[in-house]
């Protein structure tokens, strides 16, 4: 599992090992082993992107305080391995002295930022580092800055951002509107929360051993899962096993507007697991005619025995779509509330309170304004932690999945962060295949006493990898795809988990 800390407890980390480098005489001793290890990684990126480092160029954007440093004392390095490098000062009267006197030393070549500054550097970059801001970032790129960046992304330069792409809120992931999208970014100890909650906008994310000691893990530790750790925990079938060891799940999904999101659900969730599916809506024909295996029932009250319930998808929001999430309520297993399910609940919220076992709702952006009224978009973790907060103020044991680029799993206590790896699965659809696989695995018990976080992550992992599999399944950088690929992938995403 990843952890990602806020910026409190990396400074906090950080604070000793900086007031023995400057008692030492040395205050400079620690960022330049950050700076080395942001030298070291954009040397890659320099022989991955321009074929070698030797004879390239790189171009530092300098920010006034200390990730400016590490940029400055990082092109220092690179001088040393033969790279031409060049410093974009932003703000030359508030620059890190000692470490533009080492890149001076160097042999480095300074340009004071402004708007055009780009037209005074010798050349375009084979890499751009930015050390504009990190840790203390607040907000947009400002000008000069985001005139620079942008002028340097549309040349197509690949950036190397150190610790934090600029514009990107450290501790709430936020991505703002002028911001620097990094090839690699190099990071300091520890991940920080950005690193998780924006990591499209990071690339590849490297941790420089700086030598960061008793960082613990807290109540705004947030955490990643390892495809790894998903793979190893995704239940299976063994000797002693049967349909009804491996979890029971029944689905109330479809209407007669809406027929395939039963299928998409009922057929996930027969993917998914090993166990017994079970079906109660008016699309039994329809599931049945891909998965005969799903046993159909004719209500919710004459459904058999089940370990989990999932409920909402296509099945409509009229007075009997809310008597059957007051009745899957009241049988009193965990229940995965979904799609319209989640619209009856913020029309009737009155309805939560039928659930005496623990609740998983896995609203998308839009359901998530309905459920809450408005959110504050700018703070995804932090509005998310206050509904789920609100609900079991309330006394509900909810859970909720936010979906996105980053789907976020909060349980109360924990928030977990986990991106898709790509886009892919932002199709119709998608989320009944999400809905059927999240409630097979709480039907299994995966996770400590049948909790929805930990399945409701494993299953946003597998669905991200799944996506993946299917768009590249005709190879080659891979093509749009529709929820019934994504489903069709799910074995070969679940294969690969455990193999990984
Ligand atoms: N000191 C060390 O040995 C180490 C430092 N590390 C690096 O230090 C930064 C954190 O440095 P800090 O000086 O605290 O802040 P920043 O450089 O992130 O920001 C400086 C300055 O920028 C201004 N600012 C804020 N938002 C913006 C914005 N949107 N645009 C422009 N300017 C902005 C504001 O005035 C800030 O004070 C950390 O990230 C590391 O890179 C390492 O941790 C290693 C050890």
């Amino acid at each position: 599992m990843m952890r990602a800390h806020p910026v409190e407890a990396i400074r906090a980390a950080e604070h000793p090992l900086l007031e023995a480098a400057t008692a030492a005489g040395d205050p400079d001793a620690v960022m330049r082993v950050a700076a080395a290890g942001v030298a070291h990684h954009t040397a890659a990126l320099l022989r991955e992107r321009a074929g070698g480092v030797y004879g390239r160029s790189v171009l530092l954007i300098v920010g006034s305080g200390d990730n400016g440093g590490d940029a400055l004392y990082a092109g220092a390095v690179l001088r040393g391995r033969g790279c031409r490098v060049e410093a974009v000062l932003l703000d030359p009267d508030r620059v890190h002295g000692r470490a533009l006197r080492a890149l001076r030393r160097a042999g480095g070549r300074t340009v004071v930022g402004g708007t055009g500054a780009i037209a005074r550097t010798a050349s375009t970059p084979d890499v751009a580092i930015d050390g504009i801001v990190g840790l203390a970032g607040r907000g947009p790129l400002r000008e000069p800055a985001a005139s620079t960046v942008a002028a340097l992304t549309g040349a197509g330069v690949p950036f190397v951002a150190v610790d934090l792409p600029s514009g990107v809120d450290a501790d709430t992931g936020t991505v703002h509107e002028a911001h620097v999208r990094a090839d690699v970014t190099v990071t300091f100890g520890a991940l920080r929360r950005a690193h998780l909650l924006a990591s499209p906008t990071c690339g590849r994310v490297e941790v420089v051993d700086i030598g960061l000691a008793g960082l613990r893990s807290g109540p705004q530790t947030m955490f990643g899962p390892v495809r790894a750790e998903v793979g190893r925990a995704w239940p299976v079938p063994g000797p002693g096993d049967d349909k009804y060891t491996q979890g029971v799940v029944a689905i109330r999904a479809g209407s007669g507007r809406y027929p395939g999101a039963a299928v998409l659900c009922a057929s996930a969730a027969v993917a998914a697991t090993s166990g017994m599916v079970r079906y109660v809506g008016p699309g039994a024909a329809d599931v049945l005619a891909g998965r005969p295996e799903v046993v159909c029932h004719p209500s919710v009250a004459e459904a058999g025995t089940a370990q989990s319930w999932v409920v909402g998808p296509g099945a409509g929001t009229g007075t009997g779509a809310v008597a059957d999430i007051d009745a899957v309520l009241g049988r009193g297993r965990p229940t995965v509330l979904d799609a319209d399910a989640l619209t009856c609940v913020a029309s009737h919220p009155v309805l939560l309170r039928s659930a005496s076992a623990p609740v998983l709702l896995t609203p998308h952006a839009g359901e998530f304004d309905r459920l809450t009224g408005g959110w504050d978009r700018a703070d995804r973790p932090g509005a998310l932690r206050r509904y789920v907060a609100g609900l079991r103020d309330r006394g509900i044991e909810a859970t909720v999945l936010l979906k996105g680029r980053v789907t976020l799993v909060d349980d109360g206590e924990t928030t977990w962060a986990i991106d898709a790896g790509s886009s892919w699965a932002a199709t119709a659809g998608s989320g009944d295949v999400l809905s059927g696989v999240v409630g097979a695995l709480l039907a299994n018990g995966m996770g400590a006493g049948g909790t929805p976080a930990w399945p409701a992550v494993a299953a946003a992992v597998a669905h991200g990898e799944a996506a993946q599999v299917a768009a590249r399944r005709t190879g080659g950088a891979g093509a749009p795809i529709g929820a019934g690929d994504l489903l069709s992938a799910l074995p070969a995403a679940i294969s690969a988990l455990r193999g990984a």
